[in-house]
């Protein structure tokens, strides 16, 4: 399961208003579609390499691409059926339709299958679930080499509706712009290896997926405040306030202090003197305070976070800290990022609703903060719109204490100066990366090591 780095995400009404500007500068639908077809044909070509192939097409534009990719492929010789559902209802599909001349099958329960079956059914304009009737035809392909047009058959495009395909791909070709659905849990698992033909759109980047991991870059005149300074405030779980305090130096921190009670990393400066918070916070050279991390919710809690709040500095707000900063957070300007998991962003923002991008852009805007909504399919969104959905991640950080080293790696590219959304999508992709290169039995502690 792998998407296209840096990519543009469309929902489907931008995806209308990208191809209206597309028809305004001169480039007809039609012209969309022959681009469209031919990049669907070009993959499923090389896939095949001479298996026969069995085409499925809708009677939408959806179906029309795939009656383009059969004309394109027939040329180069590959041996292709087409099998569909009714006949076309669009102009574009009709045209597309009338320049195959091919047989066109009936697709029903006597439609036999092929090594390789091309999924044209539905794609953007799906309005509802799939029948059981439909559903049970493509489930009889389960097992075949699937590429599907666009979308899997049966997924809604933006990603608001759990609709699970009958028939996963093996690849699917997305057209004009990622969707929701290709990097949003559930659905993105059923589009197997997502690609993207840009056929010519202009996709906004206002919404994309996560850009590769940030090259290290060493500033030779650097010194170590220069690089960011971070205070990490420990609470009674010092372990996880140690994790975040480990991830800054990682992640690039040149100096970074855990208040509170801790042992390691040994690099960090352990303060444990009470009261002398407030002093620390205001050191001019400090980037970034990070509260959160093994700090439950209480007065304690409360007294540090006041403290960090009233400092005006950037800060990064974790686990507890999130619900018990929100109203403070919300009243001012300033550079603050969240890491909420689901359960936290649930308590924090239960009146948001629509896709996982949707609800995680509603608390942007309502916390006036950077949100990283965490999980398999993180999310980081702004109030300013920006939003980057960093599906697939590493499964290998589902393992407690890893969400303690985001938010110390958020600390550190915070430090840094700079946008609060890109220093998060910095660290969210400075996270898997790591991750990544320690793969299978990963710990937490592992993320912090050399
Ligand atoms: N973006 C781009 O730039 C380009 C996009 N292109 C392509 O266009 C695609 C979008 O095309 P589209 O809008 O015609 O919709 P599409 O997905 O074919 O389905 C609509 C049809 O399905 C029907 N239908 C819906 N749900 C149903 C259900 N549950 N069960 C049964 N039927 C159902 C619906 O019927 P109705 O809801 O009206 O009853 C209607 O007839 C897009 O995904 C991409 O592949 C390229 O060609 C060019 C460049
Ligand atoms: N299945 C998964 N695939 C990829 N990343 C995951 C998965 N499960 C969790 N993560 C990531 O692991 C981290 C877990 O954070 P969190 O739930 O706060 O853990 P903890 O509180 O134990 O530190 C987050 O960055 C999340 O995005
Ligand atoms: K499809």
């Amino acid at each position: 399961m792998t998407v296209p780095a840096d990519a543009p995400i469309l929902t489907a009404a931008a995806m209308r208003e990208a191809e209206a500007a597309c028809a305004a500068a001169g480039v007809s639908l039609a012209e969309l579609m022959e681009r469209a077809g031919a990049a669907v044909a070009d993959i499923v070509w090389r896939m095949a390499a001479g298996a026969p192939i069995l085409i499925l097409c809708g009677p939408g534009n959806n179906g029309g691409d795939g009656y383009v990719a059969a004309r394109l492929l027939r040329v180069r010789g590959a041996e292709v059926r087409v099998a569909a559902l009714g006949e076309p209802k669009t102009d574009l599909a009709k045209a597309a339709r009338a320049a195959w001349t091919g047989e066109v099958e009936a697709f029903d329960e006597r439609t036999a299958p092929a090594p390789i079956v091309v999924d044209a059914l539905f794609g953007a304009g799906l309005s509802r679930r799939l029948s059981d009737d439909l559903a049970g035809l493509l489930a009889r392909f389960a097992g075949r080499r699937v590429v599907a047009v666009d979308l899997p058959s049966g997924i809604e495009s933006d990603g608001g509706e759990a609709w699970m395909p009958p028939l996963p791909a093996h690849v699917t070709v997305a057209l004009g712009a990622l969707k929701p659905a290709h990097l949003l849990l559930p659905t993105a698992p059923a589009c197997g290896r997502t690609l993207l033909a840009s056929i010519g759109i202009d996709a906004a980047r206002t919404m994309r997926t996560l850009p590769p991991p940030p090259l290290p870059t060493g500033d030779p005149a650097a010194h170590k405040y220069s690089r960011g300074m971070v205070l990490v405030v420990a609470g009674p779980m010092a372990g996880a306030a140690e994790l975040a305090a480990g991830a800054a130096l990682r992640a690039g921190a040149g100096y970074v202090v855990l208040d509170g009670a801790g042992r390691a990393p040994l690099s960090a400066v352990i303060c444990d003197d009470g009261d002398a918070l407030a002093e620390r916070a205001a050191d001019p050279r400090l980037g970034a305070i990070v509260v959160g991390p093994g700090f439950p919710a209480g007065e304690g809690l409360t007294r540090s976070l006041d403290v960090a709040l009233g400092s005006g500095k950037p800060l990064v707000l974790d686990a507890a800290a999130i619900a018990a900063g929100l109203t403070a957070l919300a009243s001012g300007e300033r550079r603050a990022i969240l890491t909420p998991h689901e359960g936290e962003f649930a308590r924090s923002f239960p009146a948001t609703g629509g896709s996982k991008i949707d609800r995680t852009l509603a608390a942007a805007r309502q916390s006036r903060a950077v949100v990283v909504h965490k999980g398999a399919d993180t999310v980081i969104a702004a109030p300013d719109g920006r939003v980057v959905a960093a599906w697939p991640g590493c499964p290998w950080l589902a393992s407690a204490g890893t969400g303690d080293v985001l938010a110390g790696a958020c600390g550190a590219m915070l430090a840094r100066g700079g946008d609060a959304f890109e220093a998060a999508v910095a660290a969210v992709g400075w996270h898997i990366d790591r991750a990544a290169r320690i793969g299978p039995g990963l710990v937490a502690d592992d993320l912090i090591g050399k």
